[in-house]
């Protein structure tokens, strides 16, 4: 080896240590995504053991993007990043999940029953449930709702923290390497956490004594490990630091506040940013609403219903890896972003349309198959795509802007649907008996105009030379 290249040589290009440091950063994504999804399917139980309603237990979940979305704490995130780097952000958003997940738990364990701290909440935010009403509180909402919805509040600014600031730290580690396939294993990991919690949270919670705070004592207990993974993944981070040295082109080109500016003036970045909150907003406010969608179209048990869901996330964990590797060496990323929105599309509409005509299971599977897929297509085309739009310098910053917006859209279209359930359905009291074609009219609606910003975008890449339909692994 010559001196140029032993100069040349760090961390990243050892292929152990690099796929060692995603490891670290994807454990504690995956253990964010768990503690995400841990009540999901307890509501019952929330409703016996602590008498949550089906109104109280949609402000906790809403609570998670409140402070993003309304206190632009994504945006703080994202400068955060930017200015103090991957290390310290990894660290401060481990740290906010843990504590955020922590005060969740005590609120709904058997300490916070009678406690002072019940008292306080009792008393607080009594706000009326109407429309303008759009904190995660109201008045009559069980003190242990409100408490949860802080610490889940917390915690959805810490996730969100998370994922912004493991997008970067791949990028850092892999650009010019395997990048996508790193973010595709790393959103194979997370799913994989979403398919164990819809599993496995009932059981826990089902050990007698059947305990609702069990399953989240269990899923504080990994995010401390997330945690400690953060910790050990900036002791790698500073080691890469220190070997990159002066060779690091960011060192002599700081983030400036005032660069943000760049990101909003481009045309290719709302593109990115649209295309990603329409697609989004099909997807996780879809997936609330899913296992009674299909018990109302199969008049199926929330368990049957459940069997079928549970292939979607672990299809798309299946798939998204490979199709990151598809994108690193042959490219293709806006048609994959096309791709996706068509299939989406063809999904909602046949649940829309085909599904309450046949009542067939097989056309619930195939359209769920289908949404698989397309969840392996965009976000494994999306994240990998916006390095190529943006300064590396203000990659944290861009990262954060799209969660941004992307997170309004999460907050809006699960109320949105939820009050087109109700207006399409009048008079209708029993939830199995609701009829989903206007709203999965509306996800299919989603779906057009993504796909209508996927043709601009590809577009605008053919235009202006982005790369976007390049490979990232340069022969
Ligand atoms: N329940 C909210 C999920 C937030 C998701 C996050 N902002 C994101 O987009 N992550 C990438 C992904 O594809 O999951």
């Amino acid at each position: 080896m010559t001196n140029t290249n032993k100069i040349q040589q760090t961390l990243r290009d050892s292929k152990a240590a690099r796929w060692g440091a995603l490891v670290l950063l994807a454990s504690a994504m995956f253990f964010g995504y768990i503690f995400m999804d841990i009540l999901s399917p307890l509501q019952e139980l929330l409703q016996i053991q602590r008498e949550w309603d089906p109104a109280a237990y949609g402000r906790y979940a809403g609570s998670e993007t409140f402070l993003n979305v309304f206190v632009f704490f994504l945006i703080f995130a994202g400068i955060i990043l930017d200015k103090m780097g991957v290390r310290f952000t990894a660290i401060l958003s481990g740290s906010v999940m843990f504590l955020g997940a922590a005060v969740n738990y005590y609120a709904v364990s058997d300490a916070f029953v009678g406690s002072s701290a019940e008292t306080f909440m009792n008393n607080f935010m009594n706000l009326p449930l109407s429309w303008w009403n759009i904190t995660p509180f109201f008045d009559g909402m069980p003190a242990s709702a409100k408490m949860s919805a802080i610490g889940f509040m917390f915690f959805g600014c810490g996730v969100e923290m998370a994922g912004i600031t493991v997008s970067r730290g791949i990028v850092k580690w892999f650009k010019g390497k395997e990048m996508a396939l790193a973010m595709g294993v790393e959103m194979a990991i997370a799913r994989i956490g979403v398919a164990v919690v819809v599993l496995g949270s009932p059981v826990l919670a089902s050990i007698d004594p059947v305990s609702v705070s069990r399953p989240v004592a269990v899923a504080v207990l990994l995010l401390l490990i997330g945690l400690i993974s953060f910790i050990c993944y900036a002791f790698m981070d500073k080691k890469l630091e220190k070997q990159l040295g002066e060779n690091d082109e960011e060192k002599d080109d700081p983030f400036k506040v005032s660069d943000l500016g760049k990101i909003f003036s481009s045309k290719v970045f709302w593109l990115v940013a649209l295309l990603c909150v329409l697609y989004y907003s099909a997807i996780f406010p879809f997936q609330k609403y899913a296992i009674n969608m299909l018990q109302c179209n199969l008049s199926f048990s929330a368990e049957q219903a459940g069997w079928i869901f549970f292939v979607f996330p672990l299809g798309a964990a299946a798939i998204t890896p490979f199709l990151g590797n598809f994108l690193d060496k042959k490219g293709k990323g806006a048609t994959m972003l096309i791709l996706g929105a068509v299939l989406m599309i063809v999904c909602h509409l046949s649940f829309a349309l085909l599904l309450p005509a046949t009542q067939s299971v097989l056309v619930a599977y195939l359209g769920i198959v289908l949404l698989g897929i397309s969840f392996s297509l965009v976000p494994a085309a999306l994240w990998p795509s916006v390095p190529k739009l943006v300064d590396s310098r203000l990659l944290g910053s861009a990262y954060a802007v799209i969660f941004w917006i992307q997170n309004i859209g999460l907050y809006a279209f699960p109320m949105i649907i939820g009050s087109v359930i109700q207006s399409s359905n009048p008079g209708v009291t029993n939830p199995l008996e609701y009829n989903y074609t206007v709203p999965m009219l509306v996800f299919a609606s989603l779906g057009v105009f993504a796909l209508i910003l996927g043709f601009m975008l590809k577009a605008e890449d053919k235009k202006k030379g982005y790369g976007l339909e390049l490979p990232n692994i340069k022969e």
